[in-house]
């Protein structure tokens, strides 16, 4: 996880989402992270968590039953409660309730037509979903994107709302010192064309272009896209 990636994703994951409410928020890919549900755990009754590794998902259970976690996220909490115009002293009502939402920590893959077991949500499916800098990390072509991006909508009701984060121009990643993980390198109007080409209708697009000093050599992540699509 990358610091410039929490604040940046936190912040405009605010701005898209004030007027997105539901049921259920399904977030595609958590990995061991829980920044980007920290403002929707407050709009959803129910939140899915899901990972493919274990051992995300093991990490995010620690979390949720106020075990050893290895990631101390007192800081994201204050940050977002600030970002929503509270004070940050409310940080720990907020992890309460993020706490009690999170209803499961699934498996998930991508990469199959339907990613999650589904007897965790209705038939109609999630009333949204949030996935951030997983399809394009997953996916080594734009076709195999665009199948994910396929299977992940099928999770999602019509007229759901999906919120989209990923890299730019990323064509690795390094998994560990001398290990290059390829990957898809998406431009802002490959990320428009797959969400119409998937049935969605784009609703915002923001880019945040990466300073030179981001640029640290363990990917060549040029920026980041931010897309709020609704599912027709
Ligand atoms: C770059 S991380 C992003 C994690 C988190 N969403 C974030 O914003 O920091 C990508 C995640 O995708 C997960 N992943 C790997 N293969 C996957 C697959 N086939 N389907 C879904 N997720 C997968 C990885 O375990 C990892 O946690």
């Amino acid at each position: 996880m990358k610091i410039f990636n929490t604040a940046v994703t936190l912040e405009y994951s605010l701005s898209f989402t004030d007027d997105i409410r539901g049921e259920i928020l399904v977030d595609v890919g958590s990995g061991p992270t829980l920044y980007q549900v920290m403002s929707g755990c407050e709009r959803f009754d129910r939140v899915i968590l899901s990972d493919f590794l274990e051992v995300n998902r093991r990490e995010l259970q620690n979390w949720l039953q106020e075990g050893k976690s290895s990631i101390d996220w007192t800081a994201y909490f204050k940050y977002v409660c600030q970002l929503e115009g509270r004070s940050s002293t409310t940080w720990a009502e907020k992890a309460t309730r993020l706490r009690s939402v999170v209803s499961d920590v699934l498996p998930v893959d991508v990469h199959q037509s339907f990613p999650l077991s589904p007897e965790f949500l209705p038939p109609s499916g999630a009333d949204c979903l949030v996935s951030s800098f997983c399809l394009e990390s997953v996916s080594h072509d734009l076709l195999s994107f665009n199948h994910a991006l396929d299977n992940i909508s099928s999770l999602l009701k019509k007229g759901g709302y999906l919120l989209l984060i990923g890299a730019l121009g990323e064509s690795f990643y390094m998994g560990a010192p001398g290990l290059y993980i390829p990957v898809v390198p998406l431009d802002e109007s490959q990320v428009c064309a797959s969400l119409k080409a998937s049935g969605y209708k784009l609703l915002q697009l923001c880019i945040y272009h990466l300073p030179p000093d981001m640029k640290v050599g363990v990917d060549d992540v040029t920026g980041v896209f931010f897309a709020k699509a609704k599912k027709t």
